[in-house]
């Protein structure tokens, strides 16, 4: 059987480490895209120079023409600018907004069939758009963000408790911005939902909410840190279990901007929500119950989104 052909649109620091998960992990064939010509075949050259020493088979390319993509089974979107110190994610939406339309474009044109992953920020309303402009089924547009979040939430909570990252299980739902939903009733560690562990004495409330906050800052923390861009090593950890569930119709349980239709009480929107992954795309949304306060949490979230997306309907009327 021939190997899966994964295509990386946008080179950057997100996309080298993608290439190199994705060919450690076996995940298929890569190309790597991007418009500074040099740059995706400077990193394919160097990543597949590493598989000798790596003991993985896969062919690494790179490419500044989207014909490269064509027949790709999964394009992973991170094309764009990243932010830097002072900058919030949805600063980026002019020109990004702008990429996504020629990414659009070449995905229609090259890969109608493939799983799309988008990264580009500000998040939710980029899948949204670039959903739009490529004309892909709904179900085949996803993007990251959740298992990312999901996943530093995990970490900060295994090092508060001191247990595995393993037996700590966390859903981040709603939009990849300030306004994101850590939800403390359906994390868990060993099973123990966080509102319990709080009755059982392990943290305060206050504590908690300090993990929570932490949480919600994490991109903003590696910003101020690395100040040159963002983070990328756990953004594409995150993106590549994504497209790892596709490929190997695993089915896993991952939040993802999602679009919903109706689901959660919101129409033609992309949204951090529970999903199932497999070889069908997004196979089913899952929603969850909320209580009061998660439910103005996650509205408030949603409106964020829904001006997003009407800050990108201003610039492109097409998307209405
Ligand atoms: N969804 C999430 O959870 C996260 C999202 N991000 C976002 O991911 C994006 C990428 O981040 P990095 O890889 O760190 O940035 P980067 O600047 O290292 O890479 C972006 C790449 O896109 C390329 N590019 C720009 N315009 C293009 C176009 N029209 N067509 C093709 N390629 C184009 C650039 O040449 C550059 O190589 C940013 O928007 C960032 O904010 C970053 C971390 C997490
Ligand atoms: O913070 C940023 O700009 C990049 C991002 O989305 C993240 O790391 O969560």
């Amino acid at each position: 059987m021939a190997r899966n052909k994964i295509a990386l649109i946008g080179s950057g620091m997100i996309g080298g480490t993608l290439a190199h998960l994705a060919g450690l992990k076996e995940l298929g064939d890569i190309v790597l895209f991007d418009i500074a010509d040099g740059i995706p075949q400077g990193k394919g050259l160097d990543i597949a120079q590493s598989s000798p020493v790596e003991g993985f088979n896969a062919n690494l390319t790179g490419a500044s023409d989207y014909s490269a993509i064509e027949g790709a089974d999964v394009c992973i979107v991170t094309a764009g600018v990243a932010r830097k110190p002072g900058m919030s994610r949805d600063d980026l939406l002019g020109i990004n907004l702008k990429v996504m339309e020629q990414v659009g474009a070449g995905i229609k044109k090259y890969a109608p069939n493939a799983f799309v992953i988008c990264i580009t920020n500000p998040l939710d309303a980029m899948v949204w758009a670039l959903q739009k402009f490529s004309g892909l089924p709904k179900n085949m547009v996803v993007g990251m963000a959740g298992v990312l979040d999901s996943s530093r939430f995990r970490l900060f909570l295994s090092q508060e408790f001191n247990v595995s990252v393993q037996d700590v299980t966390a859903f981040v739902l709603g939009g990849h911005g300030d306004t994101m939903v850590p939800l403390a009733r359906y994390s868990t560690v060993g099973g123990i939902p966080l509102t319990d562990l709080v009755k059982m004495g392990w943290v305060t409330k206050e504590r908690l909410e300090e993990i929570i906050q932490r949480t919600r800052d994490g991109g903003a923390e590696i910003v101020g840190l690395l100040k040159t861009g963002s983070a990328y090593y756990a953004p594409a950890a995150s993106a590549i279990e994504m497209a790892e569930s596709f490929l190997k119709d695993k089915k896993r349980v991952l939040p993802a901007a999602a679009h919903l239709s109706g689901q959660y009480g919101v129409k033609d929107m992309y949204v951090g929500v529970p999903t199932i992954i497999g070889a069908g795309g997004i196979e089913r949304i899952i929603e969850v119950e909320f209580n009061k306060a998660e439910q103005e949490a996650f509205e408030k979230s949603v409106a964020s989104v829904a001006s997003l997306c009407e800050a990108c309907i201003a610039i492109a009327p097409s998307l209405k």
